[in-house]
């Protein structure tokens, strides 16, 4: 047996330790930890590369890096990922390990999906038979509505390959995540994008009204003495009937996706915000696809909705030629 093994020195156990728990710390703890000692700011230093290198936290299948060229000290936003929408009305998420570096995860020459616009090219048979004896209705030749798609989902007959589900495949196009003086971060096109392509779903917590309400107003308060951006989106689905419509509350701004990043323009921006309806699914998503062909670098926006008349709302920077010059502000 071989007594002469070197034990590890003090200086390389407190930094596999700090390894261990610095992944599960918040920026600011983070770096109150780093300013320390030396071992343990080159570990910090490491997790903050970590971080800013994909925002997705590995969640989707290709890294969206934070970009910050020297417009401040920001290396990165910090946030919970959730690739897709949740059910969830805790107020205080866990903690969870985040900039641990993970080798060789990314395809670099993923397959593109098909765009919204190639129609539907589903497999599925128009009519089937359920085991049951039922026929269901593939959803591809329901009446499509605007700014409504409907895809195939776990009520149809066919696979997760099956074309008519664009916009279940993840965030499959590049993009990046880039700090602006004016706008804090905002989400830009890192490749060109084709017209109707898919970018991604806004994902985050589905809230009642109730809470959306309650938190908007925390929100605006926040906002007005310049402290947080919060990523609170309303949408109304209109129903068939044109008499009622559905409400939907996503707030992205304590757990969401890189959609928590695109700004507002008054313009209506470069992108559609279309809900997406699943067979056998009950509730829409919100997706984002392209509405015209988008440049690599351009920044991805779209109309958070109209300027109202709401006096405590922030200024608007987006720099269209139709600019209100104020933000959108959900007050219903
Ligand atoms: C959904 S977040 C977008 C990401 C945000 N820029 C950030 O840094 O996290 C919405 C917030 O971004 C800012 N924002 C978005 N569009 C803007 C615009 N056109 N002008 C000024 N601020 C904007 C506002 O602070 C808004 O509350």
């Amino acid at each position: 047996m071989n007594n002469n093994r070197k034990k590890p020195s003090w200086v390389d156990q407190l930094s596999n330790a700090a390894a261990y728990i610095f992944p599960y710390l918040p920026p600011a703890e983070l770096s109150a930890v780093s300013s320390t000692c030396k071992t343990l700011h080159l570990v910090a230093k490491s997790i903050t590369a970590a971080r800013s290198s994909d925002a997705s936290r590995n969640h989707e299948k290709l890294p969206i890096p934070f970009i910050n060229s020297g417009v401040d000290n920001h290396p990165y936003a910090y946030f919970i990922y959730t690739p897709t929408q949740i059910i969830s009305f805790t107020n205080d998420p866990p903690r969870r390990p985040w900039g641990l570096c993970v080798d060789g995860r990314f395809d670099p020459d993923p397959i593109l999906p098909p765009t919204v616009k190639d129609g539907c090219r589903c497999e599925c048979e128009t009519e089937s038979e359920r085991s049951d004896g039922d026929l269901i209705r593939c959803p591809c030749s329901r009446p499509k509505l605007p700014g409504l798609i409907w895809e195939c989902g776990s009520g149809c007959k066919c696979r997760s390959g099956c074309r008519n589900r664009v916009s279940q495949t993840g965030v499959s196009v590049r993009l990046k995540i880039v700090r602006s003086v004016r706008k804090g971060w905002g989400l830009h096109a890192d490749q060109f994008i084709k017209d109707g392509e898919f970018i991604c779903e806004y994902a985050g917590q589905l809230l009642t009204t109730k809470e959306a309400r309650r938190r908007q107003l925390i929100y605006d308060k926040l906002a007005s003495s310049g402290k947080r951006a919060s990523a609170l989106l309303v949408v109304r689905e209109h129903l068939p009937s044109g008499k009622a419509c559905m409400r939907i509350n996503i707030d992205a701004t304590r757990i969401g996706n890189v959609a928590r990043f695109i700004n507002h323009s008054c313009d209506g921006g470069n992108l559609s915000t279309v809900l997406v309806r699943s067979s056998g699914v009950l509730l829409p998503r919100v997706c984002f696809f392209a509405s015209r062909d988008i440049l690599k670098d351009e920044e991805l926006t779209f109309s958070y909705g109209d300027a109202g008349l709401n006096p405590t709302a922030s200024k608007c920077v987006c720099g269209s030629s139709c600019c209100s010059g104020i933000m959108p502000s959900e007050h219903t």
